[in-house]
């Protein structure tokens, strides 16, 4: 067995193993849609390109070589330093810490077991063990070639990966009446924003906060002089859960990151709650460095919001869940349209930049589409195999057709206009539009009447207020957020890996988008699903 040199090979080069399915690179699992057998879309290869060149950030980790017997327990070792979370004391030897003022004694001793009074510390321990750990994936894969295996060595070693349990320590790293907390809310709209700016003050008034402040509108308002903090309480955030949005408002764009730590200094903000994706949790993470070297003693914790699902080694994201219930309703109304319609086809477009994640769970959870297109898969709207040739099969079998597209989907066909948003995102092209243009123009050449009808329920559906599971996700990550601070963490995010609630460094989970991994099970359920062939 040779030395695994390079992170994303496309064609892992490993005599004797067909290790085509998956790739890794210390420790990054990378799943087959990566590899070369998908280059074949300009789309998946700028995809994956993309991806490579974030996974350069790795690249300072050596190799694994698997020829060395202890390779296993080195790979552990150094996934257990890329895991661990940064501390108040990596940086202030002196910081102390305090028992914590979070009280687990609330309830009244209704049961047998607490009849004859709460025990005492140290038989009850309400607390999570600073050692505690949660294993981060639980399947152990017999072979590279089981669908959607994640392997880090040809042979799929059983290799076990532990990161932080998450939860209220019994020693706090901050006094509550010198905190001066902040909330953040980044990036485009979530269902369940409220719901954590909610849960974070609750949770930190009972920690016993009294200082806790909203930043108006994103990373903006730590700049615009125009607005002002939002002094926050449990009376303010009480019934804000009821309605989507962000009570602080969301922006993109904003300010540089000294200017935005030269703010939190000018403020005395020793706390920061950041809410957002990929890129507000970039910043997120500069700004817990940068405070770090003007030996700020902040704690900067984020909570991951991305209504596309496309963090790393998350089950889900908050909001996911909403969007995928919410998108039935336009599923369901493009089904109606096109099914009393004659020759209808109805279109929906749903979002997912460069994940699909929303698209095939509301594909697979509506029963209703025969085409579900996502960024990961390549397809071909013209020739044999393509989509149109495959609508025009639905039409004359079935008399209907939907199709569900997720926006990141199929960007080739369309122009290229070099346009960015404030936070210098790509603006995509509508390839809902385009594709019912499409629809049109063929159905047209061979004179086949069709009725195209295209729903787009993006703003919709962000706007949405949280569903009872997202509600409760929420909940608990915006507690572990607070309990996460004031346990002296900082640079880390809050997320939940096979149901258990755990923190995670930064940077290892926005290293690259989470995607829809094609080889993967659900995948194939989805295609189960729709019926849908290869469009290649
Ligand atoms: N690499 C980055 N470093 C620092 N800040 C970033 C970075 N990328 C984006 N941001 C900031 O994070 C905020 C949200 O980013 P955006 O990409 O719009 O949303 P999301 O966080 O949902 O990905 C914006 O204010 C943007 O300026
Ligand atoms: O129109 P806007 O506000 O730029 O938002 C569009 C984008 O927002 C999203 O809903 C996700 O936004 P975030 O990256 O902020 O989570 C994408 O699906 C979509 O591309
Ligand atoms: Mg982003």
């Amino acid at each position: 067995m040779g030395t695994l040199s390079h992170a994303i090979t496309p064609k892992l080069a490993l005599p004797g193993h067909d290790f085509s399915s998956s790739s890794s690179y210390y420790g990054l699992t990378f799943p087959s849609y990566l590899n070369s057998r998908f280059q074949g879309s300009n789309s998946t290869t700028r995809l994956a390109k993309k991806i490579r060149v974030s996974a350069e950030s790795a690249k300072h980790r050596p190799a694994i070589d698997f020829s060395d017997p202890d390779w296993k327990s080195k790979f552990q070792n150094d996934f257990e330093t890329r895991f661990n979370i940064p501390h108040i004391t990596d940086v202030f030897d002196d910081a102390v810490s305090i028992p914590s003022t979070f009280c687990l004694r609330m309830r009244t001793p209704v049961s047998e077991e607490f009849a004859r009074g709460y025990p005492s510390d140290e038989e009850w321990h309400g607390y999570i063990n600073k050692n505690d750990r949660v294993l981060l994936k639980v399947i152990r894969y017999s072979s590279p070639t089981s669908a959607g295996a994640e392997c880090i060595d040809p042979d799929c070693t059983w290799v076990e990966q532990w990161v932080h349990r998450a939860g209220p320590r019994e020693k706090i790293y901050f006094r509550p009446e010198e905190v001066k907390a902040a909330i953040v809310t980044c990036g485009g709209l979530c269902p369940g924003l409220n719901d954590v700016i909610r849960q974070i003050v609750i949770t930190l008034e009972i920690y016993g906060v009294k200082k806790i402040v909203g930043i108006p509108f994103g990373y903006r308002g730590f700049s615009a002089k125009e607005l002002n903090e939002m002094p926050l309480s449990r009376k303010v955030v009480q019934n804000i859960h009821l309605s989507g949005g962000s009570l602080l408002g969301v922006s993109r764009g904003g300010p540089s990151i000294s200017e935005i730590v030269d703010s939190m200094e000018e403020r005395g903000i020793n706390m920061l709650f950041v809410l957002g994706g990929n890129g507000t949790h970039a910043g997120a993470n500069a700004i817990h460095i940068e405070c770090r070297t003007r030996r700020m003693k902040v704690a900067v914790v984020g909570v991951p919001k991305t209504i596309d699902n496309d963090i790393l080694l998350m089950d889900k994201t908050f909001g996911f869940d909403t969007a995928v219930e919410e998108a039935q309703r336009a599923i369901n109304s493009a089904y109606i349209e096109a099914h009393s319609a004659y020759h209808g086809v109805g279109i929906v477009k749903l979002m997912g930049r460069s994940s699909g994640f929303i698209a095939m769970h509301a594909a697979l959870s509506s029963g209703q589409i025969d085409i579900c297109l996502i960024p990961e898969v390549p397809f071909n709207l013209h020739g044999p195999h393509g989509v149109l040739r495959h609508l025009k099969y639905l039409i004359e079998t079935k008399g209907s057709a939907v199709v569900c597209v997720a926006e990141g989907a199929g960007q080739d066909f369309l122009q290229k206009t070099n346009a960015k948003d404030a936070s210098g995102n790509v603006v995509f092209g509508d390839i809902g539009v385009h594709i019912q243009q499409e629809i049109k123009k063929a159905f047209k050449a061979i004179s086949v009447p069709v009725d195209v009808k295209y729903i787009d329920p993006t703003y919709m559906i962000r706007a949405c207020r949280a569903n009872a599971s997202d509600g409760i996700l929420c909940t608990v990550l915006g507690q572990n957020a607070v309990h996460g601070a004031f346990a002296g963490y900082s640079g880390i995010t809050v997320g939940i890996c096979n149901t258990h609630y755990v923190y995670l460094p930064i940077p290892e989970v926005i290293s690259y988008p989470r995607l829809v991994d094609p080889n993967s099970r659900m995948w194939h359920r989805c295609l189960t699903s729709t019926g849908q062939p290869d469009f290649i």
